[in-house]
């Protein structure tokens, strides 16, 4: 078994921080400051795998005997890639688009081993189907809510359970942000079970 390295957690999202806080091992969390836009034609998973992964590079300089754990995510709606909606005004537009439809979370999980210049990366789907929804529930929900810096327009942890009537997928934490069993099973490989006591 590799001896376990600390981690760090290459991200400036809040929602990806109190996800991670869930596994107990202690972390650094150091912002990646990456271009996230997409390559002419790229197709959506390979966008999510690429930039999970150079947002766990884009750190590896400062963190060179780490594990380090990149993510980014994106919805996939009438084969457009959408990311986070940044206005009330988008958001409203976002929601709207997505009523009454299945929508389907691509997120990318990276984690880069800068000891043994190792990583494994890992892209997970995720499903959403919206119930059809009114103008007023979207107007109230993006106020009451305000999911600017949410890549779906919602927080399926708050009040936007309320906009759905189905989620599959095998995580649904991928959806919030990181995909926790698939990231437990990542950290394992690397020699750190968050089901083991640490020194
Ligand atoms: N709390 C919460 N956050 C969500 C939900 N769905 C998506 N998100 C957040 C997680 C991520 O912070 C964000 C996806 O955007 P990105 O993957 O580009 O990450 P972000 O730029 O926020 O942070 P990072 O690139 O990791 O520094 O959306 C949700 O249902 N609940």
């Amino acid at each position: 078994m590799p001896t376990p390295l600390p981690l760090v957690l290459a991200s400036s999202s809040r929602s990806r921080r109190a996800l991670l806080d869930r596994l107990h091992i202690p972390y650094q969390c150091h912002s990646p400051d990456i271009d996230e836009t997409p390559r002419p034609g790229e197709l959506p998973r390979a966008l999510v795998h690429r930039l999970a992964l150079s947002k766990a590079f884009a750190v590896a300089d400062l963190y060179p005997d780490h594990c380090i754990i990149g993510s980014d995510q994106i919805a996939v709606f009438d084969d457009e890639i959408l990311g986070k909606p940044h206005t009330p005004e988008k958001a409203r537009e976002n929601l709207t688009r997505f009523s009454g439809q299945r929508v389907t979370f691509l997120t990318g999980l990276a984690l880069l081993d800068t000891r043994r210049q190792h990583h494994q990366v890992h892209v997970e789907p995720f499903d959403v189907v919206f119930r059809t929804l009114t103008e007023d529930e979207i107007t109230y929900y993006v106020a009451k809510e305000q999911p600017l810096d949410s890549a779906g327009s919602f927080y399926m942890e708050g009040l936007g359970i309320a906009l759905f009537t189905s989620l599959e997928g095998q995580d649904p934490n991928a959806l919030v942000g990181l995909p926790l069993i698939a990231l437990c099973d990542m950290l394992r490989q690397a020699g750190l079970n968050p089901l083991a006591r640490r020194i």
